[in-house]
């Protein structure tokens, strides 16, 4: 810039400057100082808003009746470890932390505030003053002292759902099933049905006390319908842990270590939702880190709609909407692509027998859309009426219930020892073998089901009480080890054969459900040898065919460890064909039934004998060997030799092609 441009530009400065005096000596000086004054009351007011924002809380508030595994679930968020937090604290834990599975993580990671409140009655004013701030409130419900405590529980729960504090702020809740690494946990869906039956019943009684004693201050659900979670204002998801104590063996730490890196997760999901870009890197890094992918980078342009679904659906439908996607931007492929890939995050984050479960199956397999499903219609899961039964002989059954379907070609054995977690003693077996005869001749029935009374036991094996140096002893006064014959017999009989297990089926009962052809499962279904625990093994059938059934390394391992399994541990090592819940097991094994009987009973008689065969040896071939025989006496050829004795002439076999 030149010497003479510098010059003009001072003079306008000039002329600018006393314009604006100018300006402001027009002003009156009123308005003048009016102006200034909303200027700096504006600044001001920004600065206050400022200030007094409230910062968005970063408080996790534990909480659940006592003994639940809180602390230990809080010592496993802090630092991973194994706290044996048994005692029942009265003072809050509460700290400040960084989760310890983001501790090795780089960049910045934001520390989460901890509560654990004791869920001891007295401590409730505790709860009450943390709740107010919480960003997030995780009930811990013990999933194996479930039932006991439902009650306690649900109660406990519908406090703090009808709380102001917790519903104005719609303060979203993780209802966390604990200890689910026990054998005798139940299942998360079972508890969440429990504890909304719970809060059902306790709608109808909180309503009917009088105001006075009424400390709620919001209700639940809605009026004339049964009370279910997503009813709720706030979010309610539910999930499975296992911060349980004292669990010593290498396989529990193992598996424990798994099931705390998908706690840490979950407890992620919870404190991220507010904070979108975390929940998209939790999602990303679980990826990394356990499904060995590579962090999936178009997620970014469309984590949008990733985190949305999260927190308004249960995390294994996660839904994303055309509409959804085509606001996020995103093509519809895409969506697909982020809808997959979350689903597979899902299925890492809950325990994988969830989703292999039969109802979902069974559906697949008679919910096909081809000629022969439309011919066939679906399988009707109805329980039919059942009429009881009697064999030949016309004695009363007083150890079994033998039924058969009416109508249809069901036959139904029932162990009717509830009291002795349907043990076996002699007369046991013996009216189990009447009975199977009987389902066996009567060639009306084509598929038998084996099943314990009550809900707490298929079978418990021997009567322990009954035993002696013979083997079981009642009414006769020599010992029987008579099973035997009994596992023969289902072996070998030429029809289907499917044990209904809810609850115990452990010992001798474990392995009449083993020799049966096709096992459905209740959730709350435990198996296990207890032999060498109580100074039996079964070295026949129970050894082989469990071999067979889950490879000869678990065989060992059952047998010499005498460990029980649940029964999604038992589905998975192919000790049963499926696990339903158990209010569903019924339905779910009639269904099976309804669907073998829809076969040709030939076609599956000889499968049975061709699949046993090679194991039972001989006997094997002479079931197959006797089926051939059965098939060839309905031919012309057969009967050809035998009219031909008969009438005393040479048979004419010339007629009979000599097939390649
Ligand atoms: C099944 C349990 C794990 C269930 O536990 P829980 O729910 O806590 O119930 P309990 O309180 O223990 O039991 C309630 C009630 O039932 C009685 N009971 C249960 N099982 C048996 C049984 N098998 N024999 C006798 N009594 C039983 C129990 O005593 C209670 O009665 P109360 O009067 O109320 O006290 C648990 O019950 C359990 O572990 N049961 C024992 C399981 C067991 O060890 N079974 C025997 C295995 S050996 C076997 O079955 C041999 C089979 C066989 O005949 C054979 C086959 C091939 C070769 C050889 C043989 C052979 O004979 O050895």
């Amino acid at each position: 810039m030149d010497e003479k441009n510098l010059e003009n530009l001072k003079i306008q400065l000039q002329q600018l400057h006393n314009d604006a005096h100018e300006f402001v000596q027009s002003i009156p000086p009123t308005q003048l100082y009016s102006a200034i004054g909303v200027f700096i009351f504006t600044i001001w007011f920004f600065l206050i808003i400022r200030l007094f924002k409230r910062r968005a809380s970063n408080t996790i508030v534990l909480t659940g009746l006592s003994g639940s595994g809180k602390t230990v679930l809080f010592y496993q968020l802090r630092d991973g470890s194994s706290h044996q937090g048994t005692v029942t604290s009265m003072e809050p834990n509460e700290e400040t932390f960084v989760l310890h599975s983001e501790t090795t993580k780089k960049g910045k990671v934001k520390p989460v505030h901890i509560v654990d409140v004791p869920g001891h009655s007295r401590l409730k004013p505790k709860l009450d003053e943390f709740l107010p701030h919480a960003a997030g409130i995780v009930f811990v419900v013990d999933a194996v002292e479930f039932l006991p405590n439902v009650r306690a529980a649900s109660e406990y729960l519908y406090d703090i759902l009808t709380k102001a504090s917790v519903v104005k702020r719609k303060i979203p809740l993780l209802l966390l099933c604990n200890k689910v690494d026990k054998v005798t946990a139940h299942t998360k869906d079972f508890i969440r049905k429990q504890l909304e039956k719970e809060i059902d019943k306790l709608r109808a009684s909180r309503t009917a006390l009088s105001s006075a004693d009424i400390a709620n201050e919001y209700s639940l659900g809605v009026p004339g319908e049964a009370f279910a979670f997503h009813q709720c204002v706030n979010k309610i998801s539910v999930a499975e842990a296992s911060g349980s104590t004292g669990v010593k063996s290498a396989e529990m730490r193992a598996r424990r270590a798994k099931f705390n890196r998908t706690d840490n997760i979950l407890m992620y999901h919870l404190i991220s939702s507010f904070s979108n870009y975390r929940i998209f890197m939790a999602i990303v890094y679980y990826h990394w880190q356990y499904c060995n992918l590579a962090p999936i980078t178009y997620f970014n342009k469309s984590y949008l709609i990733c985190y949305t679904p999260f927190f308004h659906f249960p995390i294994s439908t996660l839904p994303i909407s055309p509409t959804e996607s085509s606001m996020a931007g995103i093509s519809a492929e895409a969506a697909k692509a982020v809808h997959r890939r979350m689903f597979a995050v899902s299925r890492h984050l809950i325990p994988e027998s969830n989703h292999t479960h039969c109802l979902g199956m069974s559906a697949c397999s008679s919910g096909f859309d081809d000629t022969y499903h439309r011919v066939h219609g679906a399988v009707p899961a109805h329980i039919p009426p059942w009429k009881p039964a009697i064999d030949d002989s016309g004695k009363d059954f007083a150890d079994i219930i033998y039924e058969k379907a009416v109508g249809e070609g069901i036959a139904k054995i029932t162990i009717n020892r509830p009291e002795r977690r349907n043990a076996f003693r002699p007369e046991t077996v013996k009216e189990l073998i009447r009975a199977f005869n009987d389902a066996r001749d009567d060639n009306s029935i084509g598929v038998i089901i084996l099943t314990g009374k009550g809900t707490k036991a298929f079978c418990s094996g021997g009567d322990q009480a009954l035993r002696s140096k013979d083997g079981y002893v009642d009414y006769d006064n020599f010992g029987r080890l008579n099973v035997l014959d009994l596992q023969v017999q289902i072996r070998r009989l030429p029809k289907p054969v499917i044990a209904m297990v809810a609850g115990y089926a452990v010992g001798g009962g474990h392995v009449l459900q083993m020799v049966c052809d096709l096992t459905i499962a209740a959730d709350n279904a435990v198996f296990g040898q207890t032999g060498p625990k109580v100074g039996s093994f079964d070295a026949g059938y129970g050894a082989s065919i469990m071999s067979r059934l889950v490879g000869p390394k678990r065989a060992r391992e059952m047998w010499y460890m005498t460990r029980f399994y649940n029964a999604n541990e038992a589905e998975k090592m192919g000790l049963v064909n499926t696990v339903v819940p158990l209010e569903k097991l019924e339905e779910e094994t009639v269904k099976w039934c309804r669907e073998i009987l829809r076969n040709s009973p030939m076609a599956v008689r000889l499968c049975k004998a061709a699949i046993n065969a090679a194991d039972d040896g001989h006997a094997g071939l002479q079931q197959i060997g006797g089926d051939a025989t059965l098939l060839f006496y309905g031919t012309e050829e057969g009967n050809e030799g035998k009219d031909a004795y008969l009438e005393r002439r040479k048979p004419d076999f010339s007629k009979f092609p000599r097939l390649p």
